[in-house]
């Protein structure tokens, strides 16, 4: 296996947004929080969207049994034998994969399982190895998945208000589209070997990237290793919360918003002590979707937009040749 390392993270910041932050942890700065139970949190959102691109979400109301469940079926598959797994696999682009993410060369410490959640999306690939009772697994995913896309919507929702842009379900309605690309994927990171954690550095469990969709959701377990990177170079640890979710934009949400909203830069590295199991819910557009800045964005008309239109099917392809690390939007940026 290609081992990657990282140098430890220096938590040292230059960035203001985090400098002004008033965290009583400097090893933890202020990643934005939100109560998702309290009537009037859409100007947090966008906030959090604008100078994070990320925050975490508690009172989700998403059913512990949800969770729980989907976490047992997660672990009773990658707990099965390589051999049994591999079945499912290689991901092209949907099914088991293990250390190898996207086409393009990419590795890390990882294995997971990458669904569509299309309703028409065939499962049978997977039947024969999702143990006595498939069903359970892909009951587990839908009603997971079922209560991510419900999430998704009613924070997309929130950010259209606070944005004061009508109507409100202007991105939550790509996601409801009945050919919404969205995607799911189950993350296991099992504890790596302790000579590749020594000195200091890290194993690469997930490399840099920003997710190319609308809207990413994800809850792991109680694992750190998870941080996010606001400013080049410099990379904020985020705690983990097996009670609550990670909420973080994506490419297409910061072109509809004209750059307002971050892409946040996100890696996962591993450990050799504890396992993590991640599982995380892509909000995408339908492949044909024109993504480009709203106009009710753009104070001066099509002169201010930072990016040419494309479709959510183009931007796709282009993404889909790239390294997880590339900045995938440049391709889209407009020259100034
Ligand atoms: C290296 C790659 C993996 C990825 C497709 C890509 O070519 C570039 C984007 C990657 C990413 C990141 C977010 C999601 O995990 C993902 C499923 C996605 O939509 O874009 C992955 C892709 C993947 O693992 O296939
Ligand atoms: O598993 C994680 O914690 C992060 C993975 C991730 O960012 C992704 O799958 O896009
Ligand atoms: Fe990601």
């Amino acid at each position: 296996m290609v081992i990657l390392s990282m140098p430890a993270v220096n938590e040292q910041f230059s960035s203001s947004i985090i400098k002004n932050c008033k965290s009583p942890s400097s090893f933890f700065p202020c990643i934005p929080l939100i109560d998702l139970s309290k009537p009037d949190t859409k100007n947090q959102l966008v906030k959090a969207c604008e100078e994070f691109g990320f925050f975490k979400v508690v009172n989700h109301g998403v059913p512990m049994e949800f969770i729980t469940k989907l976490e047992s079926e997660a672990i009773k598959f990658f707990s099965s034998p390589l051999i049994q797994k591999e079945k499912a696999g290689p991901p092209d682009p949907f099914g088991y994969g293990s250390k190898k993410i996207g086409p393009n060369g990419d590795v890390g410490w990882v294995e997971y399982i990458l669904l569509s959640t299309n309703p028409d999306f065939n499962y049978q690939k997977f039947a024969s190895i999702l143990g006595v009772n498939p069903q359970d697994i892909r009951d587990a995913v839908n009603d997971y998945v079922s209560e991510m896309k419900k999430m998704a919507c009613e924070i997309l929702e929130m950010l259209a208000e606070g944005l004061k842009i009508h109507p409100r379900n202007v991105f939550s309605k790509l996601l409801m589209d009945e050919q919404s690309d969205s995607l799911f994927r189950l993350n296991h990171y099992p504890p790596c070997p302790p000579d590749q954690e020594f000195n200091g550095r890290n194993l690469i469990g997930f490399g840099e990237h920003t997710d190319p969709q609308i809207i990413s959701l994800l809850r792991s377990n109680n694992t750190s290793g998870l941080q996010i990177s606001i400013v080049d170079g410099h990379w904020i640890s985020v705690p983990p919360d097996q009670n609550s979710f990670f909420i973080n934009v994506g490419d297409s949400l910061q072109v509809m918003t004209n750059g307002r909203f971050k892409s946040v830069k996100h890696r996962f590295l591993a450990n050799s002590v504890k396992s993590r199991l991640s599982m995380i819910y892509f909000g995408g557009p339908p492949l044909s979707e024109k993504i480009g800045p709203l106009a009710s964005l753009l104070m001066k008309g099509e002169q201010d937009s930072l990016y040419k239109e494309f479709t959510w099917f183009e931007y796709k392809k282009s993404a889909y040749k790239s390294r997880l690390a590339d900045n995938r939007l440049v391709l889209f940026q407009k020259l100034v």
